[in-house]
C-alpha cells in the first residue's frame, strides 16, 4: 500500500481515491482528483468522491452495513467514512493466528498507515448502531484504458534559477566560503608545528610566531563570516520576495473555485513553503557545495597523513550518514500532517479571533476553545512521533559520531606509542577530524532539507499546475481561440436585430458534482441594455448565484450566457469585471483610506470622479465629518464604520468606476430609509445608459425597475413590471405583500 497524505484539510476524499487508483497501477495527480470531485471549503460528500471515481473508469457501490457483512461480500480497498467528518481507505483485514481476532489496515490520509483492532475500528467507522458508510470500487476496463493526465512538476534544478540574477553575489559567497575553507586548512599544519617544532624543541620564538599567524588567521576568517552572512541575508531576502511575489501573482490569476476550497491557514502554509524553498536554496544548497569541499581537502589531507585512519573513518561516516537517511525517510510523512495540522491551529485562532463578539454573545467560547484545544492535541501527537523518531536518529549519529572520534583517536595514539606518528600529527589529526564532522553534520541537515523542500514543492505545484482563469476558449468550429475582450461600444451591432443586452438562455448551475443540487434551473432571461432589471426572490433562491455567473465567477453547468453576441465563455473575466460595477452583499473594505477603498483601480486617484461618487453614494457629509476627510483609514474588514457607511462607500466604489454594467447585491439594505430614498434618487440619474442588475427585498428598491424577475428555488417564476406583477398577485406580490400593505 503506497500511502499519499492529504495536502489541505479537506484533501482527504481525493487523497483516498489517489490512493486506491496507485493501488491499482495509476497515479492521478490529487489537483485532478480535487477537480473532478469538485471540492468545496467542506470538503468532499461520498456522492462527489463516488462521481469522481466513476469518471476515472471505477464503478462505485456506495452502501450503509454492520462490520460482519463488510468482511463478507466487501471487496478491499474500498472507502470508510470515518468518524463522520472523514474519509479513510480499508486495504486489508488479517486475522491474528494465535488470538483469532481481527487487525483493520487503514490508510488515514491525515494520520498514515494505521492498525486497528475491531473494537476501535467500530468505534470510528460505525454511525448508526452497529453500521457504518462505505464506498466500494471496482475498476472497469475504462479504468485501464485511461491515462491520468501530465502534470508538468516544479523541480528543484528550475528554482535554481532563482539564483541566476544573484549571479554575482553567488560567485562572491562562493569565493568567501573557498577563502574560508583555505583559511581553516591552514590550522591543522600550524598546530603540528606548533607542538613539534616549537614546543617540543623549545623554541620560544616559534611558538610565538605560530601563535601569533593563528590568531591573525582566526581574525580573517571572522571577517569572512561576517561579510558571507549579510550577502547571505541580501541574496535570501531579495529571492524570498521574488519566489513569494510570484507565487502571489501565480495565486491570483486562479479562478475563485480554486480559493472555495481553501482555508486561510492552507494558503499561510504555503507561504512559509516558499520561505523553506528560499532557505534550502540560499543556505543550504549553497554552503553543502563549500561543505563537500570542504571535506574533500580534508579527506586528501588525512590521506597524506595515515590511510587506515581515513578508511576507518569513512566507513564509519557513511554508517552514520545512511542511519540518519533512514530517519529522515520515516519522518516525511509526519511532516505532512505536522503542516495540515498547523493550517488548522491557524484557521481555529483565525476564526477565534473573528467571531469573537458572536461568540460572546452567544456562549460559544467554551466550545471554541475545547476545539482549539482538541486541534493542538492531534499537533502534540504527532509532534510526539516526530520527536521519538528524531531520538533514535539524534541519539544513533551522536554515538556513531564519538565511536568514529574514538577510534581514529585510538589508532592515532597507537602509531605515536610505536613512534609512528609524532604528537603535533596527533594533535593535527584530532583538529582534521573536528572539522570533518562539520562537513557530514551539514550533509545530513542538507538531506532533511531537500526533503522539506521537496515536500514544499509538492504542496506549491498544485498551485503553478491548476489552470489560470485567463485562458483559451474553443470556438463553434471546435478550434482553439484566445479569450476576447469584452466590448462596450455605442454602436455595436446586433444581429437580425436582436436586442442587445445581457442573455442567458436555458441556464442551469450546480457549484459541487453531477449528482449535487441544482441551484439555478433553466434560466432564460434577458437584461436589456441601458435598462434597470430587478431580481428579487426568497433567501437562497439563487440571486446571488446568478450574478456570480454573469461575472464569470463560475460558468454555467447547462447552457448559456451571451453579452451581445459574445458567449461569455470566450470572453476574458478581467475584461467582464473591468466593466462592472459591483457591490456585493459580502463586499470587503480594505485596511487602507476612504479615498483608496473607492478608486481602486486607479494608480492617480481623480478627485473630481471622487466626489462625484461620495455624492451619489451620500457619504460625503460623513467623510467630510473626519478630521483626515478622504484620507481617514478604515480598518481592517471595515472596523470603526458602521454597516450602513460600508455599504455607501462600496457604492461610492462602484460607482466611481464609472462601469457600463452594474450589479448591485442587496446594496441599500443596511441603510436606513431616508438615506436609501436619497441614494436611490441619485442613482436614477446614474444607471441612465447603464445596464444594471439589483437584486433587493426591499420594494422601494425594486419598484421603478424596467423589468423585475422573480426567482423561487432556482426558477424564473413571473417577470414584469412592479404594476403587472402586482396586479397578478402572484410570487411577487406575496413576496412584498407587507411593504404593500404599509403603503409604500
Ligand atoms: N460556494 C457555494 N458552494 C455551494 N453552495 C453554495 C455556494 N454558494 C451558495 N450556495 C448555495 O446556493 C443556494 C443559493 O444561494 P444564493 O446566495 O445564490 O441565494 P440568494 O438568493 O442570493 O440568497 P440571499 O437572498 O439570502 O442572499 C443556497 O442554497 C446556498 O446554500
Amino acid at each position: 500500500m503506497k500511502f499519499i497524505p492529504q495536502h489541505d484539510q479537506m484533501d482527504c476524499g481525493p487523497a483516498c481515491i489517489a490512493m486506491i487508483t496507485k493501488m491499482y497501477g495509476k497515479e492521478y495527480p490529487l489537483q485532478y482528483l480535487r477537480d473532478i470531485s469538485h471540492i468545496s471549503k467542506e470538503g468532499v460528500s461520498l456522492m462527489s468522491i463516488s462521481d469522481a471515481a466513476e469518471k476515472i473508469g471505477f464503478e462505485t457501490y456506495p452502501s450503509l452495513l454492520s462490520i460482519e457483512v463488510l468482511l463478507e461480500e466487501g471487496t478491499l480497498p474500498c472507502v470508510l467514512h470515518w468518524n463522520k467528518n472523514h474519509f479513510v481507505v480499508l486495504y486489508d483485514v488479517k486475522k491474528n493466528v494465535f488470538t483469532g481476532k481481527k487487525r483493520f489496515k487503514v490508510a488515514d490520509p491525515s494520520h498514515g498507515l494505521i492498525t486497528l483492532s475491531e473494537e476501535e475500528f467500530k468505534k470510528s467507522w460505525c454511525s448508526q448502531e452497529d453500521k457504518g458508510i462505505v464506498l466500494f470500487l471496482s475498476p472497469t476496463e475504462k479504468f485501464e484504458e485511461m491515462e491520468p493526465p501530465k502534470t508538468q512538476k516544479l523541480t528543484i534544478s528550475y528554482l535554481l534559477n532563482y539564483l541566476k540574477p544573484f549571479k554575482k553575489q553567488v560567485a562572491f559567497m562562493f569565493s568567501m566560503l573557498l577563502l574560508g575553507s583555505l583559511v581553516t586548512l591552514v590550522f591543522p599544519f600550524l598546530t603540528q608545528n606548533l607542538i613539534d617544532k616549537g614546543v617540543t624543541v623549545g623554541d620560544m620564538n616559534m611558538i610565538t610566531l605560530i601563535l601569533l599567524a593563528q590568531l591573525g588567521l582566526f581574525l580573517g576568517a571572522i571577517t569572512i563570516q561576517i561579510i558571507r552572512n549579510s550577502l547571505t541575508l541580501y541574496v535570501g531576502t531579495k529571492l524570498s520576495i521574488n519566489i513569494i511575489s510570484d507565487f502571489l501573482k501565480k495565486t491570483l490569476q486562479l479562478p475563485i473555485k480554486f480559493f472555495d476550497s481553501k482555508m486561510v491557514g492552507d494558503f499561510n502554509q504555503r507561504i512559509n513553503d516558499n520561505e523553506r524553498i528560499e532557505e534550502f536554496l540560499t543556505s543550504q544548497s549553497l554552503v553543502t557545495v563549500f561543505s563537500i569541499m570542504t571535506f574533500s581537502v580534508f579527506f586528501g589531507v588525512l590521506w597524506y597523513y595515515d590511510f587506515t585512519i581515513l578508511a576507518v573513518y569513512l566507513a564509519l561516516t557513511v554508517f552514520s550518514i545512511s542511519w540518519s537517511y533512514y530517519f529522515l525517510k520515516k519522518r516525511r510523512m509526519l511532516d505532512y500532517f505536522k503542516f495540515q495540522q498547523r493550517a488548522e491551529n491557524q484557521d481555529s485562532i483565525l476564526e477565534i479571533i473573528n467571531g469573537v463578539s458572536e461568540m460572546k454573545l452567544n456562549q460559544f467560547e467554551e466550545f471554541k476553545r475545547k476545539a482549539w484545544v482538541k486541534i493542538q492535541n492531534k499537533l502534540f501527537k504527532t509532534n510526539l512521533r516526530i520527536l521519538k523518531i528524531d531520538q533514535v536518529q539524534v541519539s544513533g549519529y551522536e554515538f556513531l559520531n564519538q565511536l568514529k572520534n574514538i577510534l581514529v583517536t585510538f589508532l592515532a595514539a597507537t602509531y605515536v606509542v610505536k613512534g609512528q606518528m609524532t604528537i603535533g600529527e596527533l594533535l593535527s589529526i584530532s583538529y582534521i577530524i573536528g572539522q570533518m564532522n562539520s562537513p557530514v553534520n551539514q550533509l545530513v541537515d542538507f538531506f532533511r532539507s531537500l526533503q522539506d523542500a521537496k515536500l514544499s514543492l509538492e504542496r506549491l505545484n498544485e498551485v503553478q499546475n491548476h489552470p489560470e482563469e485567463e485562458t483559451m476558449y474553443v470556438n463553434e468550429e471546435g478550434e482553439e481561440q484566445p479569450l476576447k475582450t469584452l466590448e462596450i461600444s455605442e454602436n455595436i451591432f446586433v444581429n437580425n436585430g436582436i436586442e442587445k443586452g445581457i442573455r442567458l438562455k436555458n441556464v442551469s448551475f450546480q457549484y459541487e458534482g453531477p449528482k449535487s443540487q441544482f441551484i439555478l434551473k433553466d434560466i432564460n432571461m434577458l437584461i436589456p441594455e441601458g435598462k434597470v432589471t430587478a431580481i428579487v426572490g426568497a433567501s437562497g433562491s439563487g440571486k446571488t448565484t446568478l450574478l456570480k455567473l454573469l461575472l464569470r465567477f463560475y460558468d454555467p453547468t447547462l447552457g448559456s450566457i451571451h453579452y451581445n453576441y459574445d458567449d461569455i465563455l470566450s470572453l476574458s473575466p478581467k475584461s467582464i469585471r473591468e466593466n462592472c460595477g459591483v457591490v456585493m452583499q459580502d463586499g470587503y473594505i480594505f485596511s487602507d483610506t476612504i479615498e483608496r477603498n473607492i478608486a481602486t483601480g486607479d494608480e492617480v486617484i481623480d478627485y473630481d470622479k471622487l466626489i462625484k461618487a461620495v455624492r451619489i453614494a451620500n457619504i460625503e457629509e460623513y467623510i467630510m465629518s473626519l478630521p483626515l476627510k478622504l484620507k481617514t483609514k478604515i480598518g481592517a474588514s471595515g472596523n470603526g464604520i458602521s454597516g450602513g457607511q460600508k455599504q455607501r462607500i462600496l457604492i461610492a466604489r462602484a460607482v466611481y468606476k464609472n462601469p457600463h454594467y452594474i450589479f448591485f447585491d442587496e446594496a441599500t439594505s443596511a441603510l436606513d430609509a431616508e438615506n436609501e430614498k436619497i441614494i436611490h434618487d441619485n442613482l436614477q440619474e446614474f444607471f441612465k445608459d447603464r445596464t444594471a442588475v439589483v437584486i433587493a427585498h426591499r420594494l422601494s428598491t425594486v419598484k421603478n425597475a424596467d423589468q423585475i424577475i422573480v426567482l423561487k428555488n432556482g426558477e424564473i417564476v413571473e417577470y414584469g413590471n412592479h404594476k403587472k406583477l402586482v396586479e397578478n398577485k402572484a410570487d411577487y406580490f406575496h413576496l412584498v405583500k407587507n411593504q404593500l400593505e404599509l403603503g409604500n
